[in-house]
């Protein structure tokens, strides 16, 4: 009996959380590093699920880093990073399509499917909603088709929300003569965030949250205020991969999203423990 009283402690403290975000957009990025198996993907999936039948409605941004390395490395072509992008050429893109809407998009869709929700998958290419353009991030190399974000038109995930889909966007915007651009998923997600004035941000990804020690989990930093996670940055305490993220979560809260967080997407229901207890898990990064 007590432990069925725990379970029902358990749905009544995630009360206030759910009526707190009824009708409330969360954008939810699920990063290469942490899909990597299906039970995973199906408990991030469940996840969604159960958000999407208290009235929440989630928009999930993938990534796909891992799958992409692995093609280009069946089709023997050579994968180079500066500054945590992938040095995209146009050979190189025509993989990143294919790794990232005819591969993990796809079956990130079907998943959800499968798992009873009404799940549509689509690119930034789709009705151009992420119109995009070369990043000219440093002048000193060429990145070649990698993209940086120019506008995202929520008209199309406006429009599924409110007929009920769950949309699964993969990373890849154009321009307006329709080339396509490697956009780094976390900063689509931060972008469609602030597009949709989304209540929250989560980047899941395949570490506990921002570390004080990369190699210590008990260096765990749970909050972050913008101008310190910028002196992070500064310091190369958040270093690589984690700088997109953490520049996705600024360019969120200065555009109106309320709360940005980044979590280990590698725990079973860590989206439902971060929106639905009273403790949270991860990093949230705060104005
Ligand atoms: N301060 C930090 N705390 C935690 N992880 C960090 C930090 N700085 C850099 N990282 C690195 O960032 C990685 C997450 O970025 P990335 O591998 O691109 O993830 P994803 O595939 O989920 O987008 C972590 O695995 C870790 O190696
Ligand atoms: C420009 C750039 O680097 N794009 C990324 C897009 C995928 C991505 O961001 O995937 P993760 O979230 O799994 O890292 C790439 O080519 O890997």
């Amino acid at each position: 009996m007590k432990e069925l009283i725990e379970k029902a402690d358990i749905l009544i403290e995630a009360l206030p959380y759910m009526r707190e975000f009824s009708n409330k957009t969360v954008v939810i990025k699920y990063g290469g590093n942490a899909m990597v198996n299906k039970d995973l993907m199906a408990s991030v999936l469940e996840d969604v699920t159960l958000l999407k039948y208290v009235g929440v409605n989630p928009v999930i941004v993938h990534g796909g880093g891992p799958v992409i390395s692995n093609n280009l490395e069946q089709y023997e072509l050579e994968t180079d990073f500066h500054k945590g992008f992938r040095i995209t050429s146009q050979e190189v893109m025509q993989v990143v399509e294919k790794a990232l809407i005819g591969e993990v998009n796809t079956n990130l869709v079907s998943l959800a499917n499968s798992l009873g929700i009404k799940a549509v998958g689509l690119s930034g290419k789709d009705n151009q909603m992420i119109l995009a353009q070369k990043c000219e991030m440093d002048c000193e190399v060429e990145l070649g088709y990698v993209g940086e974000v120019d506008e995202v038109d929520p008209t199309l995930l406006n429009s599924m929300i409110d007929s009920n889909y769950v949309p699964i966007v993969a990373p890849v915007g154009t321009d307006k003569e329709g080339n396509s651009y490697n956009i780094n998923a976390d900063l689509v997600a931060g972008e469609i965030a602030a597009a949709l004035e989304a209540e929250k941000l989560m980047l899941l990804t395949n570490t506990e949250g921002i570390l004080e020690d990369p190699e210590d989990k008990s260096t765990l930093i749970s909050r972050l205020k913008i101008a310190e996670a910028k002196q992070k940055i500064e310091d190369e305490i958040i270093v690589g991969g984690m700088i997109p993220k953490v520049n996705a979560c600024i360019t969120a809260l200065e555009k109106d999203v309320n709360r940005t967080h980044i979590l280990d997407g590698r725990l079973d229901h860590s989206i439902l423990l971060e929106i639905f207890t009273d403790k949270g898990i991860g990093t949230m990064i705060t104005k």
